[in-house]
């Protein structure tokens, strides 16, 4: 019995030396992992994840008028957009293979008010957007985002009383907002406002008004995160924030409480589930997706893609192989999607090495 793990049997070692091989000194290995990464073809044949365009939700960011486009500061190479122009986006990402949008919209400062009642409104800007983009691109998925946060003057995501975010009250309106959303064409419902109990409240509102195919991807383990910065000032939420949001997204010490967000979400009847941010939550994509198996989503935020492209600007490291490397990260930890707002460079990438 010869036990082999990481060298070769003393009783070999003798014979297995060529004559000659001496002059070049050799350790003797039996196994040597670097033989399956000797050249691309060998790489490609034990490759364990791929990152196709199937993996990818392009976030876009909404802004009233016509022609439009706007920098944002902190997000390089992300640009606010009016209506026509994220058409003109959506016709790229149909291009692209990409199979779905994310809208978020910058509201005018004048239309924002306590109540957050713009959110409700079945004319603004998010649903003008699913409206006008599902006309021309009806076999792109759009997914929206129901908080109150873009619509509030005071940037919480939820009605506030005596300084304090209410639950039920707030998950009332969300399921307004949703209504409206999904009446305007949405396909996909995405709660991200961490309120307790809505996922199940606006199942049965969509249900009631016989919306029974539009699908809800739940922002079920959401983290009070510093990663959102740069989409706080891209919807121009940033300034009027007062405090924080801990009392109602998640501490990020926390796991097992992922977990059981998670599952009172799918108990809830949310179709898919979201972890974020992403690169910094990779641990609990991999809890989630190994306990429940459902179709798990990562959301690269802000500030992840800020500090690649700032970096990147900065020619401090390869922005192109960064940002591959962190989008094929999240298939390794077993994300079955990602919002990104690397999308459409990514998928251009994709199509590139094809
Ligand atoms: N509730 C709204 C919402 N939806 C997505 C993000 C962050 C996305 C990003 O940073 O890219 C936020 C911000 C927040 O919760 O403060
Ligand atoms: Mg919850």
């Amino acid at each position: 019995m010869m036990a082999i793990k990481y060298g070769r049997p003393i009783e070999l070692r003798e014979v297995s030396r060529r004559d000659g091989a001496a002059a070049s000194p050799a350790l003797d290995l039996t196994v040597r992992p670097r033989r399956n990464r000797k050249a691309e073809w060998a790489r490609r044949m034990v490759r364990e994840n791929v990152l196709t365009t199937d993996d990818l939700i392009w976030p876009l960011f909404l802004i009233d008028g016509n022609n439009k486009r706007e920098q944002i500061a902190s997000m390089p190479g992300v640009d606010r957009l009016s209506v026509d122009q994220a058409v003109r986006e959506a016709e790229r990402a149909m291009k692209l293979t990409i199979p779905c949008l994310a809208l978020f919209p910058y509201t005018d400062p004048t239309l924002r008010d306590e109540e957050g009642s713009e959110a409700t409104n079945p004319n603004n800007l998010v649903c003008q957007a699913v409206r006008a983009i599902k006309k021309e691109f009806p076999d792109i998925g759009i997914l929206c985002d129901v908080a109150l946060d873009p619509f509030t003057s005071h940037g919480h995501d939820g009605l506030i009383s005596d300084g304090k975010i209410l639950n039920d009250e707030t998950v009332a309106v969300l399921v307004r907002q949703a209504l409206v959303q999904a009446e305007a064409g949405c396909d996909i419902i995405a709660p991200s406002d961490m309120m307790d109990g809505r996922v199940a409240a606006i199942r049965e509102g969509l249900d009631r008004s016989g919306l029974l195919d539009v699908q809800i991807m739940a922002y079920a383990a959401k983290y009070a995160s510093a990663f959102y910065g740069p989409f706080r000032d891209a919807i121009g939420s940033a300034k009027t924030l007062t405090g924080d949001k801990r009392t109602y997204q998640m501490d990020s010490a926390n796991t097992d409480e992922a977990l059981r967000e998670v599952d009172l979400d799918i108990s809830e009847g949310a179709d898919m589930v979201m972890v974020k941010p992403g690169m910094p939550y990779l641990d609990v994509v991999r809890r989630v997706k190994d306990t429940f198996a459902m179709p798990t989503f990562a959301y690269q935020v802000s500030g992840e893609y800020a500090m690649i492209a700032a970096a990147a600007n900065n020619g401090w490291l390869d922005g192109e192989r960064a940002m591959m490397e962190s989008l094929l990260a999240f298939k390794r930890a077993g994300a079955d999607g990602v919002l990104s707002y690397f999308a459409p460079k990514v998928a251009e990438k994709l199509r590139s090495q094809t």
